[in-house]
């Protein structure tokens, strides 16, 4: 079995597969490197064959995670390291080792999935939009704050905006204008994220015409699939992306 890991920058999404098929033998997601050792332990600890990783973590925060997967399962860990060149896809970067590993998967995997244009929102912490041409040239993209960051600028830098988590979920039941602050603020922060995707796509159609494909992933994917119809939504997006580029067997 393998142990697939993305470290975002909130959250550690995990999953352990199959050597053999690619089937799901189980994953989660955790908020702590602790979190994940018990998780993962808890499931298939003596029988991984190997481990594969991406991070947008610092250099010094990745090492000491792998280091403690591998004391804790024997196993060594690939880290997925940026690249030119990959599957036929061209990192479109300046300096393409400044690409945020986690976009570059998401698009190599969604360029392997379309064979052909396509166009990549990932909404997580950030939100991130990139483009991937016909010809498999990456045409960069664009990075704003996503839902977490937006609903936290708000309440850190403002007296009055004050709620707790769970009546963020109740106001998002509608988009209508708000009659309260939660619902102001929670509808209001969507609303950016919509008009954030409907803006890369219109830019999309002004590049391609309707020849492209569009990808939704990260865990805010769906708050905005309305705004982009016909969308493929691809949770495990950056694990595709990431057996293409740490192929184990
Ligand atoms: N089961 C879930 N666990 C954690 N977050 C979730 C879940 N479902 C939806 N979300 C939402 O997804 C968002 C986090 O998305 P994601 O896990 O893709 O972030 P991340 O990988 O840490 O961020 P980034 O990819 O920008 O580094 C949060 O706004 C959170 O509320
Ligand atoms: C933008 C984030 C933080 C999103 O996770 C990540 O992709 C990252 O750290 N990127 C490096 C900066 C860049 O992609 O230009
Ligand atoms: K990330």
């Amino acid at each position: 079995m393998i142990l697939e890991l993305d470290c975002g920058n909130s959250f550690i999404k995990w999953r352990v597969i199959h050597a053999a098929d690619a089937t799901i033998v189980g994953g989660g997601i955790v908020d702590s490197d602790q979190a994940l050792l018990a998780a993962v332990g808890g499931l298939a600890a003596a029988r991984l064959a190997g481990a594969r990783m991406v991070s947008v973590r610092s250099e010094e925060e990745t090492d000491a995670l792998c280091e403690a997967i591998r004391q804790a399962f024997a196993v060594d860990v690939q880290v997925a390291r940026p690249v030119i060149e990959m599957a036929g896809v061209r990192n479109g970067y300046e300096d393409h080792e400044r690409l945020g590993m986690d976009r570059w998967l998401a698009a190599l995997g969604a360029f392997h999935l379309a064979k052909g244009a396509c166009l990549v929102m990932d909404f997580g912490t950030a939100a991130k939009a990139d483009f991937v041409a016909a010809d498999g040239q990456h045409l960069g993209g664009y990075i704003c704050p996503g839902m977490p960051l937006m609903r936290s600028q708000l309440r850190t830098h403002t007296r009055r905006i004050r709620y707790d988590d769970a009546s963020a979920e109740r106001a998002l039941s509608s988009l209508e204008p708000g009659r309260s602050t939660v619902e102001a603020v929670e509808r209001g922060c969507v609303l950016m994220l919509q008009g954030f995707a409907h803006t890369q796509i219109d830019q999309a159609r002004a590049l391609w015409g309707n020849e492209f494909s569009v990808f939704l992933t990260g865990g805010d994917a769906p708050l905005v699939q309305v705004s982009a119809p016909g969308a493929r939504v691809v949770p495990d997006l950056v694990f595709v992306g990431l057996a293409m580029a740490c192929p184990l067997s």
